[in-house]
């Protein structure tokens, strides 16, 4: 069982009541929850959603039935073994990083575009776009769950899905660099590294406040998706479109980055054709550029 451990309410600095009165009348039910140190944020929702939804049928915990599954914002400011896509571990340092899982019952005939929808959710709550500017926009999405701050890496997304009872639940993770965690040591060797932090957005970032920024867009942009699928996201995405054009490896596959389908998925123009591939698990990276 995953060990958190709870700061002393009402960590005020966090704004959970503000967040909470913010969102519940989106997801009924909702609990907002901040800790000082978790496993995973991911693992501590799946954990207790997979503890409150076994044995369908039979008495639940505290009589709870397994439609009764609440949706739950679990913020922690560490995670001692945070986890990142393709089995990669996820490194984040106290203070200097936003880390928060988002567990909601999702009724979706198609999952694919999830994790896009949730980038360009983030991105455009981070950089508004600015209808009629023809700059390039600084914030990028690198398909398929990658947020990019001029080129480099500042985020990700850790989508994970639960069977829960007759339903399914989605626990989406984000992570995001907020501080340079190397500021004392060496900043140069952090700049190569590839990665990013919104600091160098905002100056004044702080983990709290990008959490207020984006927490209720993100909740509404999971409700959109579930009425409507990815396809009114589509242009929203190839304004960010961090791939198109660019020579790329998926998995085996080698070619030119096409965009995205309606449906999310990856266009992939190789030696043998137009190739679609869906976000499972496979691993994107720019032709000789190590991400
Ligand atoms: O880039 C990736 O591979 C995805 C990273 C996702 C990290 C977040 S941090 C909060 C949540 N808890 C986790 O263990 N992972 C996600």
């Amino acid at each position: 069982m995953t060990e958190s451990q709870y700061l002393p309410p009402p960590h005020q600095h966090w704004g959970g009541e503000a967040l909470w009165q913010q969102l519940e009348p989106l997801l009924p039910g909702l609990s907002v929850e901040v800790v000082a140190r978790t496993e995973s944020t991911n693992s501590t929702l799946i954990e207790r959603v997979r503890a409150e939804g076994r044995n369908p049928g039979e008495a639940q915990p505290f009589g709870r039935r397994q439609h009764d599954l609440q949706p739950c914002l679990l913020v922690a400011e560490h995670q001692t073994h945070g986890r990142g896509r393709m089995g990669r571990a996820w490194h984040s340092s106290s203070g200097a990083s936003l880390t928060f899982s988002l567990a909601v019952p999702l009724e979706l005939r198609d999952w694919s575009g999830l994790s896009l929808v949730v980038g360009v959710a983030l991105a455009d709550a981070l950089e508004p776009w600015q209808a009629g500017g023809d700059e390039a926009p600084r914030l990028s999405l690198k398909w398929p769950n990658d947020l990019w701050l001029d080129g480099r890496k500042l985020g990700g997304v850790l989508i994970e899905t639960v069977p829960a009872g007759g339903h399914r639940m989605a626990v989406i993770g984000v992570g995001l660099n907020i501080a340079p965690a190397w500021r004392d040591t060496d900043s140069l060797n952090a700049l190569s590294s590839g990665f990013a932090c919104m600091q160098e957005l905002d100056l004044d970032a702080s983990a709290p406040q990008v959490l207020a920024l984006i927490a209720k867009p993100l909740v509404q942009a999971l409700l959109d998706f579930q009425a409507q699928g990815f396809a009114p996201w589509l242009e929203r995405y190839q304004r960010r479109d961090a791939l198109n054009g660019r020579a790329i490896t998926a998995g085996a596959l080698e070619g030119v980055a096409r965009g995205v389908s309606p449906q999310g998925e990856l266009l992939l123009q190789t030696a043998q054709g137009l190739q679609a591939l869906s976000g499972g698990e496979v691993s994107v990276r720019l032709t000789q550029t190590t991400l």
